[in-house]
């Protein structure tokens, strides 16, 4: 994940002079946004998600304290950098500002070294704070999200599955003896081949919503919303296929000469709700199944 490329700015203000100012000073350096007034600060954060917005306090109509509140309502802005710029500045003007939520407050008139050296250390902090929410989501070795992250998702998805009735599909997919080809090729050979199989994994999911995770050892997760058993069944079975013509040799396996997986899978449907844990374990069962009965296969629970 590359975390070096150019950072968003959004500046909202309702004088022109400011908007063209400000846009002058961060052109070089970032790509800005420019809004005129409240609402248009909201649509276009809701569209962007920029990384940084330069908030004027007072407009006309929606003031920047209201535009800061709704911005933190919605979950998909709550987390954007926020600066006010005000001509508001007495210090309990600059105080309710940071109380309310802005990472920091730039008073009228600003000195344009000032607004830059500002800008440039929030924007810093954000991009490190992008990159520790990586390394706390990601897998180092597969690039796969790592198990807490499936964790969050799956309870998630769990969760709006039962509120809207719609199916959610999940399925285990597990490397056929894998102990021999680490014992065969040797265990830094078994991290390319395990790598191999994440990105074969995570490149047949199509849908923005799903997510391939890293679950544990040689075992990855599939989760697809919104997805009912045959469909579900069929982009597994698919990205099984996608494994096996990676042509990885696999000497030491019983099953074939090149390395294979096995899966099971399970859908969660209306008709027959059952726990996050339960779904899993139903997927556990037939991934259990798929090994037992002579592996690279895919099991999948077509009916509660
Ligand atoms: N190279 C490598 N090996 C791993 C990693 N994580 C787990 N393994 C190995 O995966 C192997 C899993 O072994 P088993 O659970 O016996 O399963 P298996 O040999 O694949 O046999 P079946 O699943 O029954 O087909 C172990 O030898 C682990 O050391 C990893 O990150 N890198």
């Amino acid at each position: 994940m590359n975390f070096a490329g150019t950072q968003k700015v959004l500046v909202a203000d309702d004088d022109i002079v400011n908007r063209q100012v400000l846009s002058d000073l961060l052109k070089p350096e970032h790509t800005v946004l420019l809004a005129k007034n409240g609402e248009q600060a909201l649509e276009r954060a809701a569209r962007h998600l920029p990384d940084l917005i330069l908030l004027d306090v007072v407009m006309p109509d929606m003031d920047g304290y209201e535009v800061l509140r709704r911005l933190r309502a919605d979950a998909q802005t709550a987390h954007i950098t926020v600066i006010f710029i005000s001509g508001l500045g007495r210090p309990e003007d600059e105080a309710n500002g940071l109380k309310m939520g802005a990472a920091d407050y730039i008073s009228k008139p600003f000195n344009e070294t000032v607004v830059m050296a500002r800008v440039a250390m929030h924007l810093q902090m954000v991009r490190q704070r992008r990159m520790l929410e990586h390394l706390a989501h990601v897998d180092g070795l597969t690039e796969l999200a790592n198990r807490r992250r499936f964790d969050e998702v799956y309870e998630a998805e769990w969760q709006r599955s039962r509120r809207s009735g719609r199916p959610l599909s999940l399925a285990l997919l597990d490397i056929d003896a894998f102990k021999q080809y680490n014992d065969h090729y040797g265990h830094p050979a078994g991290d390319r081949a395990l790598r191999a199989v994440a990105r074969t994994a995570a490149s047949g999911l199509r849908r923005p919503a799903d997510l391939a995770a890293r679950y544990g050892g040689e075992e990855i997760v599939l989760l697809l919303p919104d997805t009912e058993a045959a469909q579900a069944q069929q982009v597994v079975s698919c990205i099984c296929a996608a494994i096996v013509d990676l042509q990885i040799p696999h000497e030491a396996s019983g099953v074939a000469p090149v390395l294979t997986v096995s899966a099971g899978g399970a859908t969660l449907n209306s008709a027959a709700p059952e726990t996050c844990s339960e779904l899993f374990s139903a997927a556990d069962t037939l991934l259990y199944q798929a090994k037992k009965s002579g592996r690279n296969r895919v099991e999948w629970r077509l009916a509660v």
